[in-house]
């Protein structure tokens, strides 16, 4: 869990412990059964300038923590759509920034000092490479502005190794590809991580598998990272469900 003041040089409000706002299910009533829970989802947003239109389509249909990754395009150019971004979003909005391990030590630090002087930033996800979990525990202490692993904690081995190594952070878990089910949910219980459940882009089984999960051991004031169907033509769970219900 995260906790109220991180102790940074920055002496703002940490926005490690801080709780996004309530959110309107976007997926809400879920055509999936015995999904109708309260569960705030992330909306994906496309990388780049695409976000700029983006967001207020998923904010219309209830999204109010959206997901943009970075890392993509030259650091000048992302600062300028992000501050862009920011400034569009409304105020009670959250931003994940995903990086997908694409930073460098130096390109890290510039992100987390902007991310320190807004507060809609939710947290800066896998800044550095997966195998560079050290420094990452090292930028965790410099910045108010909280960090997720997620290549770095792809499978219960690597929680587990992270967890030892001293993190305290947020973990990013896919269930899809993580590993046993009933390992994982031991892992999230024991230790009582901070846990963002998120997609990868599984079927719908796979879907509906990764949601009970997230349902049972996501953090419950962390939105989960399955408002992504509208990167598919179709929407499968929709299909899905139509499928079953054919009488
Ligand atoms: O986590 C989310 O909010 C959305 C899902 C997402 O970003 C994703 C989807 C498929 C594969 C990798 C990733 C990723 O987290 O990098």
């Amino acid at each position: 869990m995260g906790q109220a003041s991180c102790g940074a040089p920055c002496g703002a409000p940490c926005g490690a412990g801080v709780s996004p706002a309530p959110e309107k299910d976007a997926d809400f009533p879920s055509k999936i059964p015995n999904l109708n829970s309260k569960i705030a989802y992330s909306g994906l947003l496309p990388a780049g300038e695409a976000a700029l239109q983006q967001w207020e389509i998923l904010w219309n249909q209830g999204y109010r923590t959206f997901k943009w990754k970075i890392g993509v395009s030259p650091i000048q150019e992302e600062l300028k759509i992000f501050h862009q971004l920011v400034g569009a979003l409304p105020k009670s909005a959250k931003l994940r920034l995903d990086a997908n391990g694409g930073l460098n030590w130096q390109q890290a630090n510039a992100w987390l000092q902007e991310c320190d002087r807004i507060p809609q930033i939710e947290f800066l996800e896998q800044p550095l490479p997966d195998n560079q979990v050290s420094d990452m525990l090292d930028l965790s202490t410099r910045y108010c502005c909280a960090i997720a692993l997620d290549e770095s904690v792809a499978t219960i081995d690597q929680m587990q190794a992270c967890y030892r190594l001293g993190w305290r952070g947020i973990f990013v878990i896919k269930p899809a590809i993580a590993g046993s089910p009933s390992r994982l949910r031991q892992f999230c219980q024991k230790y009582n991580i901070d846990a963002v459940y998120s997609s990868v882009f599984e079927t719908a089984i796979g879907r509906q598998a990764a949601l009970q999960l997230a349902a049972l051991l996501s953090h419950p004031h962390r939105a989960i990272g399955f408002g992504v169907n509208h990167f598919f033509a179709e929407d499968e769970a929709t299909w899905i469900w139509q499928l079953w219900n054919n009488s």
